[in-house]
């Protein structure tokens, strides 16, 4: 299988471009190289091993060129963050949206029928409750007094009863908070409309909470294990927000990395695009990711500091079964293993900008 792989320099693309080669298969990767995960110009483990292209997803000749004799696109490439200033609104639509309908319009052009298209749990918004009395409902937004005021659980809006967090199917209600996840749905809905036009397959991978080797670091984009790692290396004590409480799950970026290629190697439903969650189905507070990491780098206890950042979440736990039964994938490594390999691993500065 040849598969080009957009964003292929970055954190989970060169994982997912490492191991389609290890498996024998041909990669072509293409990346702007703004953030890479390798954080050089040409960066080693690329030369030879895959085809390396430097440029820019937006680029319809380039991407047209790069898809002769391609198979499968593997789309990783955006701008990533927590886009909730509007004024990057723009930003995050041309890289994203912009990009992503450059890459399908050439792809109906080539005749390349596949798509393994990387979203995001940010599509959901706040993940899944259920109130005592009035069962599964939508969550009310969190009021800035109640963070305020230490109240951090969402109460159901009917009857204020404190609601239990359920896992997130993929047919939850999607209800961005963010440019930047508003860009990562709207992917999804250009990816939908090529497929029921063209008959492709697309696989949306919802990833959650990703961690591990070549994850950025030192930038307030880079997620929270990345910059509680930072925080203890530094010596300093990660600073958890709200109390502690609030789940999600972190998965492996070696375990992402192997979903992706069984999506690549797994004939989807025809003429339309499925969304998976890709997670370890092993949910954890980010109090409890704080103790491991502080542990597993030898620094100093965390403090808890309460208050919230804008768009926060509580809970996003999902629910893993369809990827299991549709690409037979299960994440193999385990929180406590996967996070103490995470203190020692070699992690990479952005370049760029
Ligand atoms: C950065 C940071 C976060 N947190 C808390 C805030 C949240 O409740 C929880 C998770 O925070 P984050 O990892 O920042 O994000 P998050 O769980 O909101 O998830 C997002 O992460 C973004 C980086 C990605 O762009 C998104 O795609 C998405 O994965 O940890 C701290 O307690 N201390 C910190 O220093």
């Amino acid at each position: 299988m040849r598969t080009l792989i957009t964003g292929g320099a970055g954190f989970i693309g060169s994982h997912i471009a490492d191991l389609l080669s290890d498996q024998g298969h041909e990669v072509v990767v293409l990346d702007n190289l703004l953030r890479t995960a390798h954080g050089s110009p040409r960066p080693p483990g690329y030369t030879g091993r895959h085809r390396f292209l430097r440029g820019d997803v937006t680029d319809a000749e380039l991407v047209a060129e790069l898809l002769d004799g391609v198979d499968a696109v593997c789309h990783q490439a955006a701008v990533v963050g927590h886009g909730v200033d509007p004024s990057d609104a723009p930003s995050y639509a041309l890289n994203n949206d912009y990009g992503t309908a450059v890459l399908l319009a050439a792809m109906h052009r080539a005749k390349v029928r596949k798509l393994v298209l990387a979203s995001s749990m940010v599509v959901y918004g706040e993940g899944r409750y259920e109130c005592p009395i009035h069962g599964i409902v939508p969550p009310s937004s969190r009021k800035q007094s109640d963070v305020d005021a230490g109240c951090f659980e969402p109460a159901c809006a009917d009857c204020g009863a404190e609601l239990d967090w359920r896992l997130v199917p993929e047919d939850a209600p999607l209800r961005p908070r963010s440019s930047y996840a508003a860009t990562k749905l709207a992917q999804e809905h250009l990816a939908a409309a090529w497929a029921r036009q063209t008959g492709g397959t697309v696989w949306a991978m919802r990833y959650h909470n990703v961690y591990g080797p070549r994850m950025p670091q030192n930038t307030p984009y880079a997620g929270v294990a990345s910059l509680f790692r930072s925080s203890l290396l530094r010596g300093e004590a990660p600073t958890v927000l709200e109390d502690g409480k609030q789940q999600r799950d972190f998965v492996h970026v070696h375990d992402v990395a192997r979903a992706n290629v069984l999506a690549l190697e797994t004939d989807g439903p025809e003429g339309d695009l499925t969304p998976l969650n890709i997670c370890s189905g092993q949910p954890h507070s980010v109090g409890e990711l704080a103790e491991e990491l502080a542990k597993a780098c030898d620094g100093p206890a965390p403090k808890t500091i309460g208050g919230a950042r804008p768009a926060d979440v509580r809970h996003v736990v999902a629910d893993p079964a369809r990827a299991r039964r549709l690409l037979g994938f299960t994440a193999r490594t385990g929180f406590a293993e996967g996070i103490a390999g995470f203190a020692t691993a070699e992690l990479r500065e952005p370049v760029g900008s």
